[in-house]
């Protein structure tokens, strides 16, 4: 704001912070802009120091204080009660929690806007507080903090000890430096809280953009919904949240006539209805479902190095028939310039778990050709971060 500007105008200038919010927009796109423009403002008015004690000791702050009252159960408790507007003591009463832990916690939350304060020590929760009252949002929590940050904290070990080259090795990745010689999925696999909190992360990272059915045409589908032939395969579909989207426009579809495919560890824990059909399967090995119309990979080959990215659309090669067969990869198309924020905090966090990364469009030609496969179309939305790469047989 420059110093130039009169009274009046400053005026509408705090009115309009203090009254916008997330249904002040009437299109997605717009409201996304808005998050990063008041991202970028924020850092233009912070000094350096402000920066670095936001990093270092407000964000940390923070996430030690909501990850507390998680594990205490305590916003689930607020919930079960009504989440109603409570005093510190009735509180921390109801998450069996010393008063003076809560209040502490609560004062913090509420500098950050995580909480609001409605009266002298007494607090009311925002969409997002509202939000942990939810189990399987606040769950999120624990991938977030056991396998996401601690390992992403090990990177600048690890980058220096590779002597600072980009990691590609799947195999030796900066996940297995900190977690010992375990892979990601394998450190998943092993350990069933942090496995389902990271189901649970990726339907929750689903909801951040329009559903898939919005970024390729249902059209496209309802044509190549055959009755003699499964019509999708989600491979790597975790627990099937992108599969409900679809069961959602096509519920009375013959049973198997849509698959879900994962490790077996995660399809026990998927609740698939008909006419969705659940079979544990490894990518690496040939894919078991023959002439499907589409097989979709929804953030898989984001997070593998190219050689095994190829090997995985290698392995779909044999099933697919030439006449309709398509694989549909949901992934993001990193543009040469403005790449957006989601996107790069993407490319980081393979980076530093799985040695891979996000690729831009010449990036996917050449996995995709590699593999004996062509492009036929990228379809991309103004409502989602990420494209459909639409493949077929050459
Ligand atoms: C980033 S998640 C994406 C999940 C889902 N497609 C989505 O978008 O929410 C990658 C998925 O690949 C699965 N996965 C990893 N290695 C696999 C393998 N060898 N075979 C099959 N699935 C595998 C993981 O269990 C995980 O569910």
């Amino acid at each position: 704001m420059p110093p130039s500007r009169c009274s009046t105008e400053l005026d509408q200038f705090w009115e309009s912070l203090n009254t916008v919010d997330d249904v002040s927009f009437t299109d997605e796109s717009q409201r996304l802009r808005a998050v990063d423009a008041l991202g970028a403002a924020l850092r233009r008015v912070q000094r350096p120091a402000e920066v670095v004690w936001e990093q270092l000791w407000a964000d940390p702050a923070v996430l030690s204080a909501i990850v507390t009252l998680i594990e205490a159960e305590f916003w689930t408790k607020w919930g079960a009660a009504g989440g109603e507007s409570a005093t510190s003591d009735e509180l921390a009463r109801m998450g069996a929690i010393d008063v003076a832990l809560l209040s502490e916690s609560c004062v913090r939350l509420r500098c950050s806007n995580l909480i609001r304060e409605t009266k002298v020590d007494t607090y009311a929760l925002t969409a997002y507080s509202a939000a942990l009252t939810d189990l399987k949002f606040a769950n999120i929590y624990a991938c977030g903090v056991d396998a996401f940050w601690s390992s992403l904290m090990n990177f600048p070990r690890f980058a220096s000890k590779t002597g600072y080259r980009n990691p590609s090795d799947a195999d030796h990745t900066n996940f297995h430096d900190w977690s010992g010689g375990e892979s990601f999925f394998g450190y998943l696999a092993a350990s069933p809280r942090v496995g389902a909190s990271f189901n649970d992360a990726m339907t929750m990272y689903t909801t951040l953009s329009a559903p898939w059915t919005e970024v390729y045409p249902l059209d496209s589908i309802a044509g190549q919904t055959r009755t003699d032939m499964p019509v999708l395969v989600d491979v790597g579909g975790g627990v099937g949240h992108d599969l409900e989207i679809l069961r959602s426009h096509f519920p009375d579809l013959p049973q198997g006539s849509l698959v879900l495919q994962d490790l077996a560890p995660v399809i026990a824990r998927a609740q698939v209805a008909s006419p969705v059909e659940a079979l544990a399967h490894d990518f690496f090995t040939p894919q078991p479902i023959k002439g499907a119309s589409f097989y979709f990979l929804h953030s898989v080959l984001h997070d593998w190095p190219d050689p095994e990215a190829v090997k995985i659309l290698q392995n779909l090669v044999p099933a697919m028939d030439k006449s309709h067969s398509r694989i549909l990869l949901h992934e993001a198309v990193i543009p040469p310039l403005k790449a957006n924020s989601r996107n790069t905090v993407s490319d980081m966090f393979m980076m530093c778990l799985v040695s891979a990364h996000e690729r831009t469009e010449q990036m996917w030609s050449d996995v995709v050709e590699s593999a004996g496969l062509r492009i036929r179309k990228i379809y991309t939305s103004r409502r989602s971060t990420e494209a459909i790469i639409e493949i077929e047989l050459h």
